[in-house]
């Protein structure tokens, strides 16, 4: 079985809205759920779970319905850190899921994941045991010295952007949260799924990314999401 974990737990602080970023309208419908149409659509997405911040559980059972997201199967409530949420949603799925099972993590707030990043993330996890989607850099990349300069730089060659979506074996993954959590690796700051992996010596493999999977962080990122939803609207038309 492919299920496909969301994490929707933010409160979006970092947007200065009195909405979560990820219900926010955006022409007829929330962000959410241009999101779980995404794994809705994807053939080989047989399950979804939402990682919901508290109160607004039933607002999105309501919107699924609305937008006939059947592949909706359970919401669950976040944690205190992005980590915690994720934990939360691991283990929720531990009376449903087998640890053969992939499970494919992403954030509620990537509207635009489409469906050639979705097939490549699960068959590369299938392959290999996991997937974090990934793309080069176009920039170079300078370290800090202090705020105001810098004497060393990061090969780009030798960089890539990690993303979600991204997949792992469910029974790693319990084991991962489990151990990470137990022994307090790779929890903290900025950590994710991907980082803690790497800090409990797991090795991640690359999968396709695509630059249009934009993370919906600040209001700009809203403005570039609508514009690429009308760019859409216009290639169809054609
Ligand atoms: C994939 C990710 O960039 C971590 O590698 C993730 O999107 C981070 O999410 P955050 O909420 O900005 O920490």
């Amino acid at each position: 079985m492919n299920v496909a974990l969301i994490i929707a737990g933010g409160s979006g602080h970092r947007m200065n809205q009195d909405i979560p970023k990820q219900f926010i309208n955006i022409y007829d419908r929330p962000v959410i759920v241009y999101t779980l149409e995404a794994f809705q659509k994807h053939e080989e997405i047989d399950a979804i779970e939402v990682v919901c911040l508290d109160g607004w559980h039933d607002v999105l059972r309501a919107y699924a319905n609305q937008f006939n997201i059947t592949k909706l199967r359970w919401i669950t409530s976040g944690g205190a850190t992005g980590q915690e949420s994720i934990r939360n949603g691991v283990e929720y799925l531990r009376n449903d899921c087998a640890d053969d099972d992939i499970i494919i993590v992403h954030d509620g707030i990537r509207p635009l994941v489409d469906v050639s990043v979705l097939s490549d993330v699960i068959a590369v996890c299938r392959q290999k045991g996991n997937a974090v989607t990934a793309m080069p850099y176009n920039e170079q990349i300078f370290k800090i010295r202090d705020e105001d300069s810098t004497c060393e730089y990061i090969p780009r060659e030798t960089l890539r952007r990690v993303a979600t979506p991204q997949a792992y074996r469910y029974g790693k993954l319990r084991w991962a949260y489990e151990k990470a959590f137990t022994e307090k690796i790779g929890i903290y700051g900025s950590a994710y799924t991907n980082t803690m992996m790497v800090d409990l010596g797991e090795t991640l493999y690359f999968a396709k990314g695509s630059d249009r999977n934009i993370k919906l962080t600040t209001k700009d990122d809203l403005e570039l999401f609508k514009a690429y939803l009308k760019l859409e609207e216009n290639t169809w038309l054609k």
